[in-house]
């Protein structure tokens, strides 16, 4: 499959999600498509809500759905996704949500159809475990953590 086709992927409009846009890149090389919310909500600061999007998706196995904030919003009104990114199952008939949190120090108004997130389809490999008793070593070891050094340049 050539780099820029576009995997098939089957979406459902509930019937709050009757006439609004689908979720599109908003640019040819954009990674995530914009979602519109559904329904319009106010954020009080602090608060969390799962805006509805109106839409239910049936994405083909081996693939998900990772539900990404805008960085725009984030600087502009601390307006964040707390479970980023979250995650869409193949299996998942259910509407798609897009769970949002005010980090701002405002009152945030979302109205129906206004881009709050976006999409990204990504594949998905599946691990299958293989128990040992002991693992292989390695100049790292178990150093973590920052134990390579700190940030700053001296
Ligand atoms: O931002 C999100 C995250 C999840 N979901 C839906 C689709 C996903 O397939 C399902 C389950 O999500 P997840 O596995 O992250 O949540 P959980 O808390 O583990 O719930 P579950 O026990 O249903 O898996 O909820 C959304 O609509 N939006
Ligand atoms: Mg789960």
């Amino acid at each position: 499959m050539n780099l820029y086709d576009k995997v098939p992927v089957r979406v459902k409009r509930l019937p709050h999600g009757e006439g609004l846009d689908l979720p599109a890149y908003a640019t040819d090389g954009a990674a995530g498509m914009d979602v519109l919310a559904a329904e319009d909500v106010s954020l009080a600061p602090g608060a969390r809500y799962a805006v509805a999007t109106g839409l239910a998706v049936a994405i083909p196995e081996g693939y998900e759905i990772q539900v990404r904030p805008r960085s725009g919003l984030a600087l502009k009104h601390g307006i964040s996704v707390p479970n980023t990114p979250g995650t869409i199952d193949s299996d998942y008939r259910g509407e798609v949500k897009v769970i949002m949190i005010n980090h701002g120090d405002a009152p945030f108004a979302i109205a129906r159809g206004d881009r709050i997130a976006q999409l990204v389809l990504a594949p998905v490999v599946r691990a299958g475990w293989e128990e040992v008793a002991d693992l292989d070593d390695t100049p790292r070891g178990a150093g973590g953590f920052g134990s390579t050094g700190g940030h700053a340049k001296l």
